[in-house]
């Protein structure tokens, strides 16, 4: 079997995936847009304000016409917020106004109600107040024309509550890659079913539909397969149909049932020995078109596969950052295999980088108490405690 290092078969998975990164915007109503990534910058099509209105429950007047205080003006109507025939201020006069109702054109500033008494058809104004006071010019938060937000953007609360008040329905977004994840094994059965001899929890489905939709990834379809070639080939026919990139998992090392490389081998696929731990047997193939990423079983390679290898390109076709290594301390010496470049599983504490298991790729549960992966080189054998480390974070 071919051997390759982690970047080689890294590489190679990236110009599998690379025609998802181009693939066109898609276009969604504002409401399913939160966490998604803008595919265009978007400019304001209005002002914003959209037209000039008040900052304040109080009288609208003119400036001039409150230079001495107290005054008493004319009060000639109520304007609320809401529509309405647009009326016109005349100086040495007063409108009730309220909160974002329309200031009307030759009133110039807003004395809030507290600064006021109201009387039969008259107001008492009690302070001055200069002309712009209160009152909220139209485009003073935005021009039409301007941009809003820039392509790339991650769109948050606060980015979809400018796209709805410039009163934009739907927004074009980076698509999220379209993922189908088969499992495979004779021993595999869903949780609450009971168990027979031999058989184990599948988890790897679930596992891997979760990776792929925590990094932005829309999951098309859960499949799970026998040993049998016939029953996997049916299960890929149909996942390839819907899906940007299948994820398998099993079925690719040294056994006599290695279901995903006996039927994927004659199809051209590439399996190969990657110098890593876990994660060691991979393949991958195209089947109509489509990327096949060959996981092994194991329930840590497979998690740790997907973090290496499918992790940073379903993320970019997402729209969604790449998740940067860190360095950290190590809270304890550690040793390495030579030779083969090591993700082991750890967390952050106060005192450094805590392993929390040993190398056992079946280490499920372990594996959870992590939340970042060591990256110990493939030429380091040993490190001592308060040695930096690289660590990726879960
Ligand atoms: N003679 C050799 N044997 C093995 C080698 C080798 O180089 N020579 N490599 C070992 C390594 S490393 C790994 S990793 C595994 C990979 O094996 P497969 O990809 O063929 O996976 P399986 O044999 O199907 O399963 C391995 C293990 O994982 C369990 N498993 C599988 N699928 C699931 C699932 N969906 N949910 C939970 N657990 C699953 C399975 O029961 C096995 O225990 O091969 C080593 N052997
Ligand atoms: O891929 Mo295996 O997990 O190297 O033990």
């Amino acid at each position: 079997m071919t051997t390759r290092t982690v970047e080689q078969h890294a590489q190679h998975v990236a110009e599998l995936l690379a025609p998802l990164h181009t693939r066109p915007g898609e276009e969604i109503p504002l409401g399913e847009a939160l966490g998604r990534a803008l595919a265009a910058d978007v400019h304001s099509p209005v002002d914003l304000p959209l037209f000039r209105n008040s900052q304040m429950d109080g009288y609208a007047v003119d400036a001039a016409s409150i230079t001495t205080v107290p005054v008493m003006l004319p009060v000639r109507g109520v304007i609320a917020a809401g529509p309405a025939e647009p009326v016109t201020h005349l100086p040495g006069t007063a409108y009730r106004i309220m909160t974002g109702a329309p200031v009307p054109p030759g009133a110039d500033a807003i004395v809030p109600v507290e600064d006021t008494v109201t009387s039969d058809g008259e107001v008492r104004i009690e302070k001055t107040r200069s002309a712009g006071e209160f009152v909220r010019e139209r485009g003073s938060d935005v021009r039409a024309g301007t941009l809003l937000l820039a392509a790339g953007s991650l769109l948050a609360a606060r980015h979809i509550a400018v796209l709805a008040a410039v009163g934009l329905q739907r927004v074009s977004v980076r698509p999220r890659p379209r993922v189908a994840v088969i499992t495979t094994g004779a021993e595999l059965v869903d949780a609450g079913s009971a168990l027979r001899p031999g058989q184990i929890y599948d988890s790897n489905g679930i596992a891997l539909a979760s990776s792929a939709r925590a990094n932005g990834a829309e999951v098309v379809s859960i499949a799970r397969s026998t040993d049998d070639p016939a029953e996997f080939r049916t299960l890929l026919a149909e996942a390839v149909l819907t899906a940007d990139v299948v994820l398998t998992s099993g079925g690719v090392s040294m056994g006599d049932f290695e279901v995903v490389k006996e039927t994927l081998s004659p199809l051209g696929a590439q399996f190969a020995h990657v110098a890593m731990q876990p994660g060691g047997p991979q393949g991958t193939a195209v089947v109509n078109g489509v990327p096949v990423l060959n996981f092994p079983g194991n329930p840590v390679s497979t998690l740790v596969s997907f973090e290496i290898f499918a992790r940073p390109d379903i993320r970019r076709a997402a729209g969604l950052p790449p998740t940067e290594a860190v360095e950290g301390p190590l809270a304890a010496p550690l040793t390495s295999v030579r030779g083969k470049r090591q993700f082991l599983r750890a967390r952050r504490t106060d005192t450094g980088v805590e392993l929390v298991a040993g190398p056992g790729s079946h280490l499920v549960a372990a594996m959870a108490w992590a939340d970042v992966l060591v990256d110990v080189p493939a030429d380091v054998t040993a490190l001592d405690a308060g040695q930096l480390v690289k660590v990726i974070p879960l």
